[in-house]
């Protein structure tokens, strides 16, 4: 096993989850120990001594508890009784390629969606400029909603495919990332396989760059991506049957969705039972088979995803939108079917798996809605119905209509841990269990004062859900699920792999710096010192920032000592690039790295420190960086841009190589000057 890479942690507060679909289960006053592999390895009641405990008693009782010594750091939210941990969300159905569309599908159906906005903005990633672009703006955007791992659809484009994969793994987000496969001529000329043969290839080509970015398939995943039946020849489907069987690879791809794509398919195919039976007989139904939308499976059908154990991603934004129907997912359930959920953007409206929970309530309340029952004994209850009847609960409990609604527990086992066993990441993520990781979000929620003016907790932007303080933790959940949105995600912790490792990182702490430097515009941040430690991000006022030289030792001071061997100046080298990408990703700059702020923590990583220049990208350089020196140290530009650090870094490691600072007195000439 590597060496960890975290500091252990010490989590403690409110814990709620969906162990089983039908119970929530809240963890008031508990902790939770993160090794540093990022899995949970102890949970118990706590405190000793309320919120009062001071570190040195929490030490004591995780000493005489979890048998821990002093080195752990400990993460409490605020927000008393507003806010809890709860897992990262499992999005098990996304076109990232389709994220420029999302919000646009006019009246279109599912056939004429795909002519009108979809084949061509996946035509237009053939261009890796833009598809760079879209993938990082989509995978930013799941993050900052809490999704921790997702299920993509790419396009049929092999390198933008595979810089989908780069980004997640940069990002940090767990992922499955599927080159779409589509060859019969039913698709448009400008995006469509050359032959099946080309098709498998080019899957074949997506596999090996994953393998080479993450061997183990700790973060990113390759899945074998059919588009749907009408948009495969019989040998393209034979040909990625065999390819899942002897890869063992998952699967994923489209059934049932709209009415005229199952007519389309029963042409395509006439000595086919069923659309679900041209899967099976092409082997690409199977337990690693997730199935997006099946909203109009006939009981048949639903006995063979059944028997093969297939999977099904309920997106109900999306049938809506595209008006392609109500997805019965209670008989789905009641089949003995595993069922997660998919925002399935753009078909979906929302990148938001808080926002397909919330839908598929709604879908289930309207599938009840629509349910006709024999009402006779309703009339003779009086009036009101059910309510003039003796026994409500039971009356209730065994409505045929009632049994329709999905509960709010339910949704949200669909989100997180439902989503997680159709993708094959049962017992890994989606809960708390001792022994799944620790891919989390923080949820808080805003309180109203008892003046009923609306208190924010000092952030200014507590989001759209109010609590009155008369709500049990059950009401609190229903209200983050019907009125929530990502301001109330305030930290999503997700992935990085390190040395080939995955490990947490808190996502929206760097939320924070872009907030602080945006509200004063490049004036003198209150946070004298932001600095990213064993990948926290700790910021400091100038009184209090002390460098972090008990956890780590200055880059300047360890070359001094000791000149780096190849393999440990590459990985230095390697983690240097890597530093400043989160602030990047924020269009920030560091500004003004030098030898003395890179950090060499005790696990031999390199970090970034000290971000009291960071700037916006387009400001000028500051005046902190004034002088000649540190003009050179930035390079020629007039302006604050991510290659202002990355020229930065190009002059430490001539420094780190050759012990002396690079000359740069030509970089930053008049003539070599750019604005
Ligand atoms: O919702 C959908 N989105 C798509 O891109 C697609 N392709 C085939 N079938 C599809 N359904």
């Amino acid at each position: 096993m590597p060496p960890p890479l975290l500091k252990r942690t010490l989590y403690t507060g409110t814990f709620v989850s969906t162990p089983t679909p039908t119970g929530l289960e809240i963890l008031d006053n508990h902790a939770l120990a993160v090794d540093g592999h990022g899995v949970i390895t102890h949970r118990a009641a706590f405190p000793p001594g309320g919120a009062a405990t001071g570190y040195d008693d929490v030490v004591g009782w995780v000493g005489r508890n979890w048998g821990w010594d002093g080195g752990f750091e400990w993460v409490r939210p605020g927000g008393e009784g507003r806010g809890w941990w709860f897992p990262g969300f499992v999005d098990t159905h996304i076109h990232a390629s389709q994220y420029p569309n999302v919000g646009i599908f006019g009246k279109t159906t599912l056939l004429d969606w795909l002519n009108t906005y979809t084949f061509p903005i996946e035509s237009s990633l053939s261009s890796l400029t833009k598809a760079r672009r879209v993938y990082s703006a989509c995978v930013s955007r799941t993050l900052s909603h809490g999704t921790t791992t997702a299920s993509y659809y790419a396009t049929k484009h092999v390198a933008s495919t595979n810089l989908l994969a780069d980004i997640c793994l940069e990002k940090g987000q767990r992922a499955f990332i599927g080159r779409v496969c589509m060859d019969n001529d039913l698709n448009p000329d400008y995006l469509r396989d050359e032959s099946p043969e080309q098709a498998v290839e080019d899957t074949k080509a997506t596999i090996a760059h994953i393998d080479s970015i993450d061997p183990t398939h700790a973060l990113i995943t390759p899945i074998i991506t059919p588009r749907f039946v009408p948009s495969c020849s019989s040998p393209l489907l034979s040909g990625l049957g065999a390819l899942a069987k002897e890869s063992a690879l998952p699967i994923q791809t489209h059934l049932s969705e709209n009415t005229s794509e199952i007519a389309l398919v029963r042409r395509q195919f006439p000595a086919h039972d069923s659309y679900s039976h041209v899967y099976d007989t092409h082997g690409l139904l199977t337990p690693r088979t997730v199935l997006a939308h099946c909203v109009h499976l006939s009981l048949e059908e639903r006995m063979l995803l059944k028997e093969r154990k297939s999977k099904v991603s309920h997106c109900p934004v999306s049938n809506t939108s595209i008006s392609s129907g109500l997805c019965p997912v209670r008989e789905l359930l009641d089949d003995g079917i595993e069922v997660g959920l998919g925002t399935d953007v753009s078909g979906g409206y929302s990148s938001s798996i808080l926002v397909a929970a919330r839908e598929a309530a709604m879908v289930s309340r309207t599938l009840a809605a629509l349910t006709v029952e024999d009402t006779r004994s309703d009339e003779k209850e009086g009036q009101w119905g059910a309510e003039a009847s003796n026994d409500v609960a039971a009356k209730h409990s065994t409505s045929a209509k009632d049994r329709k609604k999905l509960s709010v527990e339910e949704c949200l086992y669909l989100a997180t841990k439902g989503g997680a066993k159709c993708l094959g990441l049962e017992g890994k993520v989606g809960g708390f269990e001792v022994g799944m990781q620790w891919d989390a979000q923080l949820v808080e929620l805003d309180a109203v004062d008892g003046e009923g003016g609306a208190d924010d907790g000092g952030d200014g932007d507590g989001g759209p859900v109010e609590l009155w303080g008369m709500e049990t933790w059950g009401e609190k959940v229903a209200k983050w699920l019907f009125c929530g949105d990502d301001r109330n995600t305030k930290k999503v912790f997700h992935s990085i792999l390190l040395n080939g490792y995955a490990t947490r990182k808190p996502g929206r702490a760097f939320e924070v710096i872009r907030k602080e430097l945006e509200r004063l515009d490049g004036g003198s941040p209150a946070y004298s010192y932001i600095c990213v430690v064993n990948d926290q991000v700790v910021l400091r006022s100038p009184a209090t920032f002390v460098h972090p030289t008990n956890h780590s030792s200055q880059m300047a001071r360890r070359q001094q000592t000791e000149k780096p061997t190849q393999s440990i100046g590459i990985a230095w080298y390697r983690d240097m690039l890597r530093a400043p990408v989160p602030l990047h990703e924020l269009d920030i700059a560091h500004a003004n790295v030098r030898i003395h702020d890179l950090l060499c923590h005790s696990e031999g990583a390199i970090v970034l420190c000290d971000f009291t220049c960071s700037r916006p990208f387009g400001q000028d350089k500051p005046s902190a960086t004034g002088s000649p020196e540190s003009l050179g140290v930035n390079g020629p530009s007039h302006t604050i841009l991510d290659i202002t650090d990355r020229f930065a870094l190009a002059s430490v490691m001539f420094e780190v190589e050759t012990g002396a600072k690079p000359d740069l007195t030509h970089a930053i000439s008049p003539q070599n000057s750019q604005s």
